[in-house]
């Protein structure tokens, strides 16, 4: 490491050790780099000007604009944020990166610009990525959620590292911001941890818990099951009754699926009208017992939405973890399963294993 290219990193105690954990406390891994090139390449190459004026735009109402004007000049406010957005989580694990936006926001410190401006600034950027990748994905929830959890990742980061620049200018005052901008960024979190329509957990946060889950399983040498619950011909009520009713039905069907399951299991929404259980502690035999139960509490009654009495079934497929599953291989074969019970004639549970010892 070059001793000048780091001293604000050294000043603040920023060694690699200090880099790493800061990396993995805010839950960055490799994948978020490779997630923050398909970010820069496909959703903001060649829109940087946009999304920053866009942002401005915003901006342009508050007061603050006037200490911009005054301390920097919006044009070099504006440029400094393209030259971010172009740059977005490029190698966010290097010293050289930590050096570069610590010492931004020193000199943006000393030029007395209000870190409540920055922090602003970052939400509103941050606020323009997700809207854009919201509207751009917004029938692939499977590329949507990894993307937006590294924009929120690679935002805190930014958060973090310009409160610590502050530090070395302001450090007493900052301490209680820094504290009120690490409540924000959680909450920014929770509110992608649950899947807005069926208030079940999202794509994401369902992917954490299986991970978490299956760790937990393994380590304890307890049963763990995973059902693939997806509703039969759910095209037909969008087409019959329109998708605004096709929603009602999914938020129906979550809120049945959890009376079905017990406090402690988790259910995630997996794609459109695809959910994940995730039964912790639970063997095959009692699994499918659930798996019945979900079947039979959305079979046996019509779901109620606007006017309607919407008959639907539901096809479940299960897996039991085995000793070298992934969590990806674990949901593969609880995948499988779910599509031979609709090869089967749908509104059934197919096993795993049963399938296998068929073959
Ligand atoms: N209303 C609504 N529909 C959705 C949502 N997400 C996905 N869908 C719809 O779900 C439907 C899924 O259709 P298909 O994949 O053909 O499956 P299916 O009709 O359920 O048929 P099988 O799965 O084979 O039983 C499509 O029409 C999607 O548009 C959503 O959030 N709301």
């Amino acid at each position: 490491m070059n001793s000048e290219i780091v001293s604000n990193c050294l000043m603040l105690g920023f060694d690699c050790k200090r880099i790493q954990k800061t990396i993995s406390l805010l839950g960055l891994d490799a994948e978020h780099g490779k997630h923050a090139k398909r970010l820069r390449r496909e959703f903001i190459e060649g829109k940087t000007e946009a999304l920053v004026s866009s942002c401005f735009d915003s901006f342009a109402i508050c007061e603050d604009v006037l200490l911009i004007k005054e301390n920097i000049g919006i044009e070099s406010f504006k440029e400094f944020w393209i030259d971010y957005l172009c740059g977005f989580g490029q190698n966010f694990d290097t010293p050289k990166y930590f050096e570069e936006r610590l010492g931004v926001a020193v000199a943006w410190a000393h030029k007395k610009v209000p870190l409540g401006v920055l922090h602003l600034q970052l939400c509103l950027i941050q606020q323009a990525l997700v809207d854009s990748l919201s509207t751009q994905c917004k029938s692939d929830p499977k590329t949507l959620w990894p993307l937006v959890d590294c924009v929120f990742k690679i935002t805190s980061l930014s958060v973090y590292l310009t409160v610590e620049g502050y530090h070395l200018v302001e450090a007493d005052e900052l301490q209680k911001t820094f504290d009120k901008l690490s409540e924000e960024a959680l909450k920014l979190h929770q509110k992608v941890a649950i899947d807005h329509l069926t208030g079940v957990l999202s794509y994401s946060s369902l992917m954490d818990t299986l991970e978490r889950q299956v760790n937990e399983a393994k380590q304890n040498g307890s049963p763990l099951c995973v059902i693939m619950a997806d509703l039969d011909f759910f095209k037909r009520v969008n087409d019959t009754y329109g998708h605004l009713v096709g929603d009602i039905v999914l938020k129906h069907t979550a809120e049945r699926i959890q009376a079905a399951i017990r406090g402690f299991d988790m259910i995630g929404r997996f794609g459109g009208e695809e959910f994940v259980i995730i039964l912790e502690n639970t063997d095959l035999a009692l699994a499918k017992i659930i798996a019945e139960r979900i079947r039979k509490g959305i079979a046996d009654t019509p779901i109620h939405a606007k006017k309607f009495d919407i008959d639907i079934t539901i096809s479940l497929g299960m897996a039991m973890l085995r000793k070298d599953d992934h969590p990806e291989i674990l949901l593969e074969r609880a995948d499988t399963a779910m599509y031979e019970a609709k090869k089967n004639g749908r509104n059934r549970v197919v096993v795993a294993g049963d399938l296998e010892s068929a073959h």
